[in-house]
């Protein structure tokens, strides 16, 4: 196990290259099982999230082949292999197993899955979906139980907005009988990137960016070549960094329209935000206003961003609110930000951020992927040196993030744990 380490109080200056969203990636991998021939999936970001799935997929006896960013996945010998245990607990998006082998061998048994620790995190949507479409679903000691003889097409409307669930009803739905229709359905772009690999396959899906998704079933899908979209989480990352630090940061091959939301956050906290066609270039201000902000399903303001965007507003002057709609207890970061000097107060749903004191290097621990995040920047921003444990959780979700950083001029390294710290992280 590792932890990284950041010397803080270091401009940040240049260009960094944003790499394929994770949240298309981990839908894309498992959406591949559902072809009959190669699927080339290329603009992969390097995260372990990937590396998981690809040996989940190995694991029903696919074959798959990564080369730098390209993945080639061979589903031509997949078989409904059960998953109950292992590498499915390892990240929140092992679920789409359960639509994809559901959809291909009209069984799955695929163990809860796991990710980042936002509170609850429960599935009843993709549940109510798989039923409607005909599965029998049953939950046994940790592991979900998808059978059907046959699936049909039907209407189905989500309690809840969900990412998840609208992805998962749309795998196993592509090669139901009959018409499906996903009412109150997702629109993140990612859901588009995944409509759009499905329809390269064969699939007839209308709708996807919208709430709702039409899909009429198919008898066959291909293998395609398909290119993912750029992650604007990790968009939304940088600019929040070259917020905090940038000299000037030039976020390079983006989709700003999927950014907007933190644009017009960063602009009314001062900073200078350039938009062109596919770059973004951020410049820090002396003076970072207070701003409120509040989570919402897109095109709002992302969950994700929360964590890293609170770091940036314990430097601005004044209270800001965040409030997280999306996720009620997402503010594991803040005792760790408090470590650092940040003086922040958590109320329900929402956390005050008195703004303007100094941060400070400290040990601090990352819980889930953009506490990490969150800690980065703080890290960046405090003065001396932070070390940050639970690394395992930033690599689940940004690529290559040291490289990147240090190409904008930043002190970052990594060391392995001595064995008085992973005694320390066993015990508490
Ligand atoms: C792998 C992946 O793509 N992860 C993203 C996905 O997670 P994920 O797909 O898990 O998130 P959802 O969009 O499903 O969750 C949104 C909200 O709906 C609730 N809910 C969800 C499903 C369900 O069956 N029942 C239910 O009540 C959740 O508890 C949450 O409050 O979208 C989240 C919200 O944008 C992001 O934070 C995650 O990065
Ligand atoms: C919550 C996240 O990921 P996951 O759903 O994979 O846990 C995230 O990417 O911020």
């Amino acid at each position: 196990m590792e932890k990284l380490l950041i010397e803080g109080g270091h401009p940040l200056e240049g260009t960094v290259q944003i790499s394929g969203a994770k949240n298309s990636a981990v839908a894309l991998i498992p959406a591949a099982i559902l072809a009959d021939s190669p699927v080339t999936i290329d603009n992969l970001p390097n995260i372990s999230d990937v590396e998981t799935l690809a040996e989940l997929l190995e694991e029903i006896g696919g074959t798959t082949n990564l080369e730098d960013d390209t993945l080639v996945i061979h589903p031509e010998n997949m078989f409904a292999m059960p998953l109950p245990n292992g590498r499915v607990k390892k990240l929140r998006a092992s679920y789409y197993m359960m639509g994809a082998m559901l959809g291909k061998f009209k069984k799955a048994v695929i163990g809860l899955p796991g990710g980042c620790n936002l509170g609850p995190r429960p599935i009843d949507q993709h549940i109510k979906g798989f039923e409607a479409l005909g599965a029998k679903v049953t939950n046994e000691q940790g592991a979900v139980y998808l059978q059907a003889d046959e699936l049909v097409g039907a209407r189905i409307y989500l309690d809840v907005v969900s990412v998840g669930a609208t992805i998962n009803i749309m795998l196993a739905a592509v090669k139901a009988k009959g018409k499906t229709i996903i009412e109150n359905a997702a629109k993140e772009p990612e859901i588009i990137d995944v409509a759009t690999l499905l329809s390269n396959m064969g699939a007839n899906i209308k709708g996807a960016g919208t709430n709702v998704i039409r899909i009429t079933g198919v008898d066959e899908l291909h293998g395609c070549r398909h290119s993912i979209i750029p992650d604007r989480i990790e968009t939304g990352t940088f600019m929040i960094l070259g917020a905090a630090m940038g000299q000037s940061v030039l976020v390079d091959n983006v989709i700003p329209d999927h950014v907007e939301s933190l644009t017009a956050k960063l602009r009314e906290m001062g900073i200078m935000v350039d938009v062109a066609d596919d770059q973004i270039l951020v410049r820090s201000s002396e003076n970072l206003k207070s701003v409120d902000v509040k989570t919402l399903v897109y095109p709002g303001f992302p969950t994700d961003l929360q964590q890293p965007f609170t770091s940036l507003l314990t430097q601005a002057d004044g209270v800001s609110m965040v409030t997280d709609t999306i996720y009620n207890a997402r503010f594991k970061h803040i005792d760790e930000l408090r470590r650092m000097g940040a003086n922040i107060k958590v109320e329900g749903r929402s956390a005050l951020v008195n703004g303007g004191t100094p941060l400070q290097g400290a040990k601090v621990r990352a819980s889930d992927l953009r506490a990490g995040a969150s800690l980065v920047v703080a890290g960046l921003m405090a003065n001396g040196v932070t070390e940050i444990t639970g690394v395992e959780h930033i690599d689940r979700g940004y690529g290559g993030l040291e490289n990147k950083l240090k190409g904008l001029g930043a002190k970052i390294w990594r060391e392995a744990l001595t064995e008085k710290e992973l005694t320390e992280i066993k015990n508490s």
